[in-house]
């Protein structure tokens, strides 16, 4: 500006008429609009390219009060800041509405500059002003399209999300849509204010699968997708995330993805699989999904060296409960009968449906050592069922053939070394365990029939 100021002046004293000095350069090559003015805002001169920029004739300002430019030239802000140049001496810079000769209103950055011409010092206001339409027209179209952007994210059924994670790993959410606040009761700001508040819903298991998975995708820059669950106050909610890693230059990472609560259709195919995993008239797991089950926890026990109990059980003469009381009956019974193992067993101790009345155990987290008083018991209770048919009470009894199942070792082939045990068991006189012998309690063994 000062330099500008100077060169004016030389301009004005005429020093740089005869040859183009830096003041005409200025004024010729300024791609906008240049006025000089008199104290009282009358245009004394224009640059050469004023007509192209302002849209005025110069014979139609020269000699007016520049304000007639003004959009508003009664109240605009041309006439408030030229009174705020000549008050303050301040110079001023804003952008002013104005109007060209042909009616069209253009928004004009302005800079208005205070001169003191020497010797005597009067006054005049060199005014430099750029016509930013355009640039307004774009930043308002831009402005709109991200509102509209953004009003379409915010219905969009889930969230979507930016998170850093910075060189060490550390995460930050950046942004999240409003979604966020009808998945997790969280509002946006409020996560992202707090990111750990939002990483500590998921549950603890799914949050090491959650890192497990970012870090793979970290290293590869492949898309990560996967299913984990929060834990919030109305329940536990599915949500399948997708996200796609960018490395930045800093060594941290930005995550651009969405959040989808995915809880019923995870409902809807626990259930096909409940559906196709279980025996419908005991609610026991199938054999296949036993084998399934069995793989999980047994490569689960591998990683701590651990051996499984298992045991195969048959109930006792049920083809003679069949033919003295009836079909139903026995269907009766094996549901007594698998309602009783659930009883004794815990949840998370595999039982399943091997057979028509020949079931399979496998304990999870017990010791072998262990497993025979929990068999012993369970025998016990079935001996103690007392099975009401048609005003009769019926009781029944199981015999129970354990193994071990190694970490390493074959499920077929510790099925078969059960299924001797639980032959010997019924050769013994059944109604009792029978297992490995060093495992076998002193005076193991039922009220054999
Ligand atoms: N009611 C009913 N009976 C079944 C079902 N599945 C198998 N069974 C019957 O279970 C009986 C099994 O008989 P066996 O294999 O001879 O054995 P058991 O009579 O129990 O004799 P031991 O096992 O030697 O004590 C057969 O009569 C089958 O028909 C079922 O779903 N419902």
């Amino acid at each position: 500006m000062e330099r500008i100021r100077r060169a004016w002046h030389r301009w004005l004293a005429g020093e740089e008429r005869a040859a183009p000095g830096l003041g005409d350069l200025l004024l010729s090559r300024y791609p906008g609009a240049v006025m000089l003015l008199d104290e009282k805002g009358v245009v004394l001169e224009v640059n050469p390219d004023f007509e192209r920029h302002a849209g005025h004739a110069p014979s139609q300002i020269l000699g007016r009060r520049a304000v007639t430019l003004d959009a508003a030239p009664l109240h605009g802000g041309f006439a408030l800041a030229l009174e705020h140049c000549l008050t303050t001496r301040q110079p001023w810079r804003g952008v002013l509405l104005c109007r060209r000769a042909d009616g069209a209103l253009r928004h004009q950055t302005t800079m208005i500059q205070l001169l003191s011409e020497p010797p005597s010092d009067t006054l005049r206001l060199l005014v430099i002003q750029y016509d930013v339409t355009g640039m307004r027209e774009r930043e308002l179209h831009d402005r709109q399209l991200l509102a509209r952007l953004g009003d379409t994210i915010s219905h969009l059924p889930g969230v979507v999300f930016r998170m850093r994670q910075d060189a060490a790993g550390r995460p930050e959410l950046l942004y999240a849509s409003e979604g966020l606040m009808a998945l997790t009761a969280l509002t946006p700001a409020q996560a992202m204010d707090d990111t750990e508040r939002l990483l500590g819903l998921i549950l603890e298991e799914d949050r090491r699968w959650l890192e497990m998975t970012l870090a793979q995708s970290l290293v590869s820059l492949d898309d990560c997708q996967l299913e984990i669950r929060l834990d919030l106050p109305d329940g536990v909610r599915w949500v399948e995330a997708r996200a796609r890693p960018q490395r930045r230059r800093d060594g941290s990472t930005l995550w651009d993805g969405l959040l989808i609560d995915v809880t019923e259709r995870k409902e809807e195919e626990f259930k096909v699989r409940r559906l196709v995993s279980t025996d419908i008239l005991t609610g026991a797991m199938n054999r296949r999904a036993f084998f399934e089950q069995v793989a999980m926890v047994q490569a689960r026990a591998l990683r701590h060296g651990q051996a499984l109990p298992l045991a195969m059980l048959d109930l006792d003469h049920f083809k003679a409960l069949n033919d003295t009381h009836g079909h139903a009956a026995g269907d009766l019974a094996l549901e007594a009968f698998a309602a009783t193992c659930r009883e004794c067993l815990r949840p998370y101790d595999l039982f399943a449906r091997i057979g028509g009345e020949e079931f399979a155990v496998l304990l999870v987290d017990t010791a072998p050592d262990e497993a025979w008083a929990i068999f012993e018991r369970l025998r016990e209770a079935v001996e103690e069922i007392d099975l009401e048919v048609d005003g009769t009470i019926i009781h029944f009894t199981v015999s129970l053939g354990l193994a071990i199942l190694a970490p390493d070792g074959s499920l077929d082939g510790t099925l078969g070394d059960a299924d001797r045990a639980l032959y010997r068991a019924k050769h013994e006189g059944r109604n009792r365990v029978c297992g490995p012998v060093d495992l076998e309690p002193a005076g193991a063994g039922g009220n054999g029939t």
